[in-house]
């Protein structure tokens, strides 16, 4: 996969300020994808994604193809609203951490539901209070709890994310040479790190300690079905 990333022409890359990508399947509007067809080594990738996954009610029909220097990473988004909202996203060369923080549109929810609590006595009888014992205005306890999670990424991994990791998370990729691992949810992969870095920072046990220098590349390949594609946009 890496060769094939690699062996197409380079005119095939485009450079943005942070990062340059490939973008295969045709071009993503707002409103669908003026499709065009996988290439093989792709469409192979991406079959055996639907397959295995059972995640996507149609076949794959778009990848991306990012690749970052060891600096470089990807701000804070949520991918657009023409995708179906599951992600598979297939690492390769360097790991890094990826980063979900909870959508500001959360935050806004619970400063207004803040402000609702404070000017309301929620234990007055004469406050709407619905059936699971909160007012009417106030959101589930959940949305307090949605704290930022991050996920090393190894190379060679598939991470998939969808439902509320789509819908109201952010998910970015710092621009910095070393990646913390602090907030790392899935701690078991942070021992693999020990055979892929060469500079890792190591505690003073000589393990891996709490970041790891990024010492080479990552390319990710970002496979993603946009349902609506149309057919024939130019009439003449
Ligand atoms: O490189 C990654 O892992 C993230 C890429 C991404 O978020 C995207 O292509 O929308
Ligand atoms: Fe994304």
């Amino acid at each position: 996969m890496v060769v094939q990333t690699y062996v197409v022409s380079a005119s095939r890359w485009k450079s943005l300020k942070n990062r340059r990508l490939q973008n295969w399947g045709g071009v993503v509007h707002e409103k669908g994808l003026l499709p065009q067809d996988l290439p093989p080594w792709l469409k192979k990738l991406t079959e055996r994604i639907c397959e295995q996954t059972g995640l996507f009610p149609s076949a794959i029909n778009h990848v991306l193809i990012n690749e970052y220097l060891p600096e470089q990473g990807i701000m804070p988004h949520q991918d657009g609203p023409a995708y179906f909202p599951v992600v598979a996203i297939l690492s390769l060369q360097s790991p890094v951490v990826i980063d979900f923080t909870p959508h500001p549109r959360l935050k806004e929810c619970k400063d207004k539901d803040k402000v609702t609590a404070e000017n309301q006595d929620i234990t007055d009888s004469s406050s709407k209070v619905g059936e699971n014992g909160l007012s009417d205005e106030l959101i589930p306890r959940e949305e307090y709890d949605r704290q930022p999670q991050s996920l090393l990424l190894m190379p060679r991994s598939l991470l998939i994310f969808k439902d509320q990791a789509y819908s109201d998370y952010l998910h970015g990729i710092e621009d910095s040479e070393v990646h913390r691992l602090d907030k790392v949810a899935n701690v078991s992969e942070i021992p693999k790190l020990q055979d892929t870095i060469v500079a890792s920072s190591s505690d003073s046990a000589g393990g891996i300690g709490s970041s790891f220098h990024r010492t080479s590349n990552r390319a990710s390949l970002t496979c993603r079905l946009v349902p609506k594609v149309h057919k024939k946009l130019f009439k003449f």
